[in-house]
């Protein structure tokens, strides 16, 4: 069975790990070989006992002696060669699995488990012709170029397993630009359109950086701090558990261990996960502000750092505790750690703050930053406050009409606030169409809940604020409706993004009225950037609208955003260049409801973490 061979081969390899010479000098923490623990290397951690090959000589080892990536390769070392068996390393109970105790689940068979209402397989029809055109920007000194296929990548035996296991057959754009520069060890910042495939992106070389890494003894300081060698923050709970679990996925019987952590959900079984042992650590920043604070996790070994929706992590409500987290915590410094930075939008005032993290740092723009796919059909229609509600019935019945055996197709409703949520869910649910609602003032419980009755098909209309806007991938979601629209066109393009993923298509409509008139000049511009027909009566809005409102960036025409800001000379901060007003009103994290109170505050709680 399965499972049993991560004990018979932790047992095996840690007998040959203590007849095998170590190569495991001068790194951060090493202690006497004497007094170290067998070291068991990742990728034998899971492996049944034939897999495990003979304790050979091992050669010595050619590459750094430490982590450090400044501009070199973390690939020195010989490729495709394993070091099974050497010593020292990484005993401790704040690393890896724990050995002999604990079994691997299979998160595939999780999968296998979960109701499947719809027939299609999610990743098999991946439509990559969609993406063949997509413009490419690499900037930054000795850009490694890309690959076409995963097997032109050595990311290791049993990570490529799992990538087969989850039906990838080719990268997606982002992953062939963005795997061969963090495996050669570069810092990144990385702008892909929504559903691109960005997680695996950075998930791929953080786990095969991980499998085939110098082995690391944690320190001893206290039993019950955990020391992850990989940090990954979000901004929401759901996002984090999302990605929490693509990462078990892709490491499934690589030996690297994810442990997640996030607000609104009981500490203490988080901390007893993280006791057991963990390599990555994904996370809220609050929740990991909370841990850090009560030392049951130091950040000192981090040689990862992976900024998810790394934008909305540097405006301006997280970014007070991610400085925190990266700056003043016992983090190591850009340079010494590698640092990804991912996100479909990018503004420049946040590529500037976010170079603060970075060193010698490549940016990457597949598609154009801040765009929206294509393959969503957005269409934005003229409609007065009083008449949202029966015109968003109008949407639902037809759809039920077009819908599959009598079946509603997954409809993703964003409203302004809580409250408008709630009553707009209410309100469905009295006229006949199941409903649930995703918002800041639901326990963590009822938000998953929610969820996850959504993503069955249960319930398949789901009234969400700006808390379901990011990164969220529910297959089959056929329409995102812009009931209330945001005041930041970047928010507008995630909220879309929710649906036309990994190459399928998807319909967005958006209720747009006087309200919104300072979001009409940039709405009309990415509908223009995006191939889609634009509206006379939009138009003329944006022909009329000043630039006071929302995150107006489009204000030059012509193609925007799509820069690395290093590129642009000096910045046109607070011009009309590029966001004007950005600031201001409804700018970065000054939402109203919509993000569920902001709760940057003490005591306050977010929708966010
Ligand atoms: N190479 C691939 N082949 C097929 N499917 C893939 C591939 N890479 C990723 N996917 C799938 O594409 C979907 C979208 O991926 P992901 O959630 O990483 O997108 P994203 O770019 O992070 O989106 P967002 O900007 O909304 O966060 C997921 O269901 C994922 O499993």
């Amino acid at each position: 069975m399965r499972t049993s061979w991560a004990d018979l081969s932790a047992n095996s390899a840690a007998e040959n790990a203590s007849s095998a010479p170590s190569v495991n000098k001068g790194r951060i923490g090493s202690t006497s070989a004497a007094t170290r623990p067998a070291y068991v290397p990742p990728h034998l951690r899971n492996r049944p006992p034939s897999a495990v090959p003979a304790p050979a000589p091992v050669p010595a080892y050619s590459g750094p002696a430490s982590n450090t990536v400044h501009g070199g390769s973390h690939w020195a070392g010989p490729r495709n060669e394993y070091r099974p068996g050497y010593g020292g390393g990484r005993g401790n109970r704040s690393g890896g699995w724990d050995r002999g105790r604990e079994r691997e689940v299979n998160p595939f068979a999780e999968d296998d488990e979960t109701e499947q209402p719809f027939t299609e397989q999610e990743n098999t029809g991946i439509n990559f012709d969609a993406y063949e055109d997509i413009p490419v920007e690499t900037s930054g000194d000795n850009v490694p170029p890309p690959v076409n296929t995963f097997a032109e990548i050595d990311l290791g035996e049993s990570l490529n397993r799992n990538i087969q296991r989850c039906k990838y057959v080719r990268p997606t754009p982002v992953q062939r630009h963005a795997i061969p520069i963090s495996l050669g060890g570069r810092d990144l910042m990385a702008c892909a359109q929504t559903g691109s495939g960005k997680t695996a992106a950075f998930c791929f070389p953080i786990i095969s950086g991980i499998m085939r890494g110098q082995p690391v003894q944690r320190p001893q300081r206290g039993a019950r701090t955990a020391y992850p060698l990989a940090l990954i923050l979000s901004p929401t709970r759901e996002l984090s558990m999302q990605i929490h679990e693509e990462a078990r996925k892709f490491s499934y019987e690589t030996g690297v261990r994810v442990v997640v952590a996030y607000g609104g959900a009981p500490i203490n079984q988080q901390l007893r996960e993280l006791e057991r042992g963990v390599d990555i650590l994904v996370a809220t920043p609050g929740r990991l502000v909370d841990l850090l604070e009560r030392a049951r996790v130091s950040l000192q070994m981090i040689r990862y750092l992976a900024l998810d929706e790394a934008d909305r992590m540097l405006d301006m409500g997280f970014e007070p505790q991610i400085r925190k987290i990266v700056e003043q915590m016992d983090m190591p410094p850009p340079g010494v750690r590698q640092t990804m930075l991912f996100s479909a939008t990018f503004p420049k005032e946040i590529q500037r703050l976010a170079s603060d993290f970075l060193a010698s740092y490549i940016f990457l723009a597949v598609g154009r930053v801040g765009s929206s796919t294509d393959l969503i059909i957005q269409r934005v229609e003229f409609v007065l406050e009083s008449d949202k509600r029966s015109h968003l019935m109008d949407l639902l019945h037809a759809q039920r009409a077009n819908g599959v055996q009598g079946k509603q197709a997954l409809t993703l409703v964003f409203v302004e606030t809580k409250k408008g949520a709630d009553s707009l869910e209410h309100w469905l649910c009295l006229n006949g169409f199941p409903a649930t609602t995703i918002h800041g003032d639901r326990s963590q419980q009822e938000r998953e809940y929610a969820l996850r009755s959504f993503k069955s098909g249960n319930t398949p209309i789901l009234v969400a604020t700006d808390v379901a806007a990011r990164g969220l991938d529910i297959p089959h979601v056929a329409h995102v409706v812009n009931f209330d629209l945001p005041n930041d066109i970047d928010d507008y393009v995630h909220r879309i993004g929710r649906t036309g993923r990994a190459g399928k298509t998807g319909l967005a409509t958006a209720f747009f009225n006087e309200n919104n008139a300072s979001m009409a000049r940039a709405l009309a511009d990415l509908m223009q950037e995006s191939n889609q027909e634009v509206p006379a009566w939009l138009s003329r809005f944006a022909a009329r609208s000043s630039f006071g409102g929302g995150r107006n960036r489009r204000s030059g025409g012509g193609r925007f955003g799509g820069r690395d800001y290093r590129r642009e000379g000096s910045m046109n901060r607070g011009g009309s260049d590029y966001y004007s007003g950005g600031y201001s009103s409804g700018g970065y994290g000054a939402s109203s409801g919509g993000y569920g109170g902001g709760g940057y505050g003490p005591g306050v709680t977010s929708a966010w973490d």
